[in-house]
């Protein structure tokens, strides 16, 4: 008998219609798209923009973004960071269900632990865990300032705000950095056709 977690006697119940009668009812495989960066880099709008064009081209994604996610399933969590792995580690497992439901989940959260963001990666199958980095250095992103939020963050009216009292660590081995080397002007669109073409070469728009 197969338990797990704090409470016993559970056991997994298997359906008939399992994960590759998805994929093939969808034409594509599931997978996380994990994209991870300061605030400010652009997240959001790299994966709004590649759940157009995928859903373009015919193709089912689900965003969970950091900030939407904080307003329902996570609105209990603060930014301490252990709240930070917990909004982290409920997200990875959330994307592992719909990677299970044969979607492209598009994750956009800082994650700013590398510890965190390998362990969502455990939880899906090898290959199925593409992680971009959006690398935009901090100066760009605090220009942007969209919400303000950096400028309160310096005025310290934010404390543990990313980047300014509170670590980012950046990743390893990903998948992707973005911007490309070299294209450091790249739009939201060629950041998306980037991704795309990895999905595309690795098999993901298939079944
Ligand atoms: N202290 C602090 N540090 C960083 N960010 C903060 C903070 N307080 C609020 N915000 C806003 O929350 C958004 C980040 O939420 P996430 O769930 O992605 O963060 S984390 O992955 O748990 O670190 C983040 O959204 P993005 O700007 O889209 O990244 C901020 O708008
Ligand atoms: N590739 C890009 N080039 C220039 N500005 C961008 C780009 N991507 C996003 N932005 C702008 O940067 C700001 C932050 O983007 P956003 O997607 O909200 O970042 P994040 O989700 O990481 O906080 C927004 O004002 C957005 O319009």
């Amino acid at each position: 008998m197969a338990t797990n977690g704090k409470a016993g006697n559970i056991v997994w119940h298997k359906s008939s219609v399992d994960k590759v009668h998805r994929q093939e009812l969808l034409q594509q495989k599931g997978c996380v798209i994990w994209i991870t960066g300061l605030s400010g880099s652009g997240k959001s709008t790299l994966a709004c923009t590649l759940c157009h064009a995928l859903y373009s081209k015919g193709k089912l994604t689900y965003i969970l973004d950091g900030d939407n996610v904080r307003h329902g399933l996570n609105r209990d969590l603060t930014f301490k960071a252990e709240d930070r792995a917990e909004n982290i580690r409920r997200i990875g497992e959330v994307a592992k269900l719909f990677v299970d439901a044969g979607v492209i989940c598009i994750v956009s959260v800082i994650s700013p632990y590398r510890r965190d963001r390998d362990a969502c990666r455990a939880l899906v199958p090898d290959g199925d865990f593409i992680e971009v980095f959006m690398d935009v250095p901090i100066e760009i992103c605090e220009a942007r300032d969209p919400k303000g939020l950096y400028k309160l963050a310096r005025a310290g009216k934010i404390k543990g705000f990313t980047g300014i009292d509170d670590p980012y660590e950046p990743p390893l081995n990903c998948e992707l950095a973005l911007p490309p080397k070299g294209n450091s002007c790249a739009s939201p669109c060629e950041m998306a056709e980037t991704v795309i073409s990895y999905l595309e070469e690795k098999g993901y728009l298939h079944a």
